[in-house]
């Protein structure tokens, strides 16, 4: 049966109760402390693949597009990421991190040492997006009615427990914090709006749950390869490289 838009909005919370990142263990270890400079390098590392597919994501879902209205509430989100003349956007905010902890940002935006892992995950959901309906692509998008939560939790736990962590490394988090609600209050409003059948319901729950094992399977990926078993696959970065220091000596 068709759920009324306030029940599928409950439905649509409820599978981000369950299954969103913020759930996984590697969370608790990275804002609890628990990380070595390693373990946030090679996090720094990977995330930033996600990062740097998002715009590219975004860029797919409006080539498909047919109405001008939708292509200009989206649009927002690419330059959010790439920037513009008077902003410097999240791409090069997240370098910045990386420069933070020690990283050379020309190694981290070259995405060499990715792990294998997360660019099968992330790069499964730019082809999903690419390639499902618009509503189940918009559906996708909505992990980031839950992203808040943790970017406040990881600004305060950051803040507390890592020496490089200040106003300008953490900028990006900052940002999405002022950036996201606007994306999200859209595309949630967008979604309840479409789903009116039981069949669009259950296409846009589906494309969320989707969504939250392409956030899940990365963290799963980096904590066999750098916490537990620490079972670094070929290609995957290795502590050590791509270093700040090396590029200075
Ligand atoms: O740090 C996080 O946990 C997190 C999660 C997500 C998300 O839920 O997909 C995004 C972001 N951050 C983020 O910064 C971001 O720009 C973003 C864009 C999107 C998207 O699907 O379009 N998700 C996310």
């Amino acid at each position: 049966m068709t759920q009324t838009r306030d029940e599928f909005e409950a439905r649509l919370r409820q599978i981000g109760a369950e299954r969103y990142h913020d759930l996984h263990p590697f969370h608790d270890l990275l804002h609890g402390g628990g990380c070595t400079p390693d373990q946030v390098r090679a996090w720094v590392i990977n995330r930033y693949y996600y990062q740097h597919s998002i715009p590219m994501k975004d860029a797919a879902f409006m080539s498909r597009v047919e109405d001008p209205d939708l292509r200009r509430k989206w649009r927002s989100r690419i330059e959010d990421h790439d920037g513009t003349d008077t902003n410097e956007g999240g791409i090069r905010r997240w370098l910045r991190l990386a420069e933070a902890v020690g990283l050379d940002p020309d190694y981290v935006a070259s995405t060499e040492g990715v792990l294998p892992a997360t660019k099968f995950a992330v790069d499964a959901y730019v082809r999903f997006v690419r390639e499902k309906s618009l509503l189940e692509a918009v559906a996708a998008s909505l992990t980031e009615l839950f992203a808040p939560k943790i970017h406040q939790n990881r600004i305060e736990g950051l803040l507390k427990n890592y020496d490089f962590a200040d106003d300008s490394s953490l900028s990006y988090f900052k940002n999405r914090l002022k950036e996201a609600p606007k994306d999200v209050a859209f595309g949630l409003g967008w979604v309840l709006d479409q789903a009116d059948t039981q069949e669009k319901q259950d296409a846009a729950a589906k494309a969320l749950i989707f969504k939250t094992d392409v956030l899940w399977s990365q963290l799963d990926a980096l904590h066999s390869a750098y916490v537990e078993p620490g079972r670094i696959p070929p290609g995957g970065w290795q502590p050590g490289t791509g270093l700040l220091d090396a590029r200075a000596a």
